[in-house]
């Protein structure tokens, strides 16, 4: 997939992939969620020649316990349930490139037992006292502050710097918005020929100049799910200013977020009680979209994810970014505010 935009930072991001991807050296990519850090650690692989593949890890998504085994193996009967001997990422990257993408998340324990390694480059996997050499170039993404991490406590500062030799920053999407057509054009390109049967919406310049003002806290990800949103709902007319705020849930007054929060909030669904929410309640939701959804083909959690991930930025900006009194603001309790921000890369 192509990293597509025209904005100086995209321009700027690309040469510097080009100048890094050749060389074997640690390289830490950051920006938001949704940004495109993946899509950079493709391009530093694609374009480096190393003749292995990119393995992936995602750090925060696979339980702390059982993460050093998948990063480094193990031996047959190393632990409850090691029925064979497996070998680790580390090992499986071998001539190409290990892709950690939410190291900020890496528990503190492993975090030196990384660092070992690539200091040694090699690894002993779990249950042997065995050294195997390593030949790995290693990309990791975050989109938390790793310094703040530091500071707290939270990750090493030793392999803070080890791991960012190279730094590459990815921009939030608000901050390009240069990149709106382009973006538009590729991301539409692939709903044309993901298999999905979808055809991609087309936006008129009333539309693009009322997204262009949206602050897209998904970035990438979230305008990618918003077309798709459009293909469904919106098949027969293009894309407006009005059609882009009922597709974001957003209230007719922009420049009053409070009115906007309030409104929204009233209208969705407590996201919180999913499960058990009743049907009707649901149907008031996709009513106020325009349309009976349910006619077609629909991805409820994306839909109820980017209504969270927008309720939870616009209640913050409300009220200062105080935690407690957003918490109070949406009527949940502090910890699930904070469970929430994480899991959708709200800083
Ligand atoms: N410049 C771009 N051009 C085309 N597609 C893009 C671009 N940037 C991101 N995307 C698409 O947006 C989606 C999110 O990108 P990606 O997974 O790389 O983001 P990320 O920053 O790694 O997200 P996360 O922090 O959640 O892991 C992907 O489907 C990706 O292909």
């Amino acid at each position: 997939m192509l990293i597509s935009g025209s904005s100086k930072s995209v321009s700027r991001l690309l040469n510097d992939i080009k100048n890094a991807a050749p060389y074997k050296v640690n390289a830490l990519i950051v920006g938001p969620t949704g940004a495109g850090k993946e899509l950079v650690a493709q391009y530093l692989h694609d374009w480096s020649n190393r003749h292995g593949n990119m393995v992936s890890v995602n750090c925060a998504a696979i339980p702390r316990e059982l993460l050093e085994a998948e990063l480094f193996g193990h031996e047959k009967g190393a632990f409850t349930g090691a029925a064979t001997r497996r070998i680790g990422r580390f090992e499986e990257a071998a001539g190409g490139t290990l892709f950690l993408d939410e190291i900020g998340d890496m528990p503190l324990e492993l975090q030196s037992k990384i660092l070992r390694v690539i200091e040694t480059k090699s690894v002993c996997r779990v249950g042997s006292n065995k050294e195997v050499h390593v030949d790995f170039r290693l990309i990791c993404a975050t989109h938390q502050n790793i310094q703040d991490k530091v500071k707290r406590g939270e990750f090493r500062e030793d392999l803070m710097y080890r791991i960012s030799v190279i730094v590459l920053d990815v921009p939030p999407l608000k901050d390009r918005i240069e990149d709106f057509p382009d973006l538009i054009t590729a991301l539409c390109n692939q709903i044309e020929t993901d298999g999905s049967g979808l055809t991609p919406p087309t936006v008129n310049e009333d539309g693009l100049r009322e997204m262009v003002s949206h602050s897209w806290p998904g970035n990438v990800r979230e305008l990618k799910n918003f077309l798709q949103r459009a293909a469904v709902l919106y098949r027969d007319a293009p894309i407006n200013a009005e059609t882009v705020r009922r597709l974001l849930h957003l209230n007719a007054d922009r420049n009053s977020e409070q009115n906007a929060l309030l409104q929204a909030t009233s209208e969705i669904p407590d996201v919180d009680s999913e499960i058990e929410s009743d049907s009707k309640n649901n149907t008031d939701a996709f009513e106020n979209v325009g349309l009976n959804v349910l006619d077609y083909g629909f991805c409820l959690k994306g839909f109820l994810s980017d209504i969270e991930t927008e309720l939870i930025v616009a209640a913050l900006s409300v009220e200062n970014h105080n935690i407690a009194g957003t918490a109070k603001r949406l009527a949940l309790n502090r910890t699930t505010l904070i469970a929430k921000m994480g899991k959708y890369g709200i800083k």
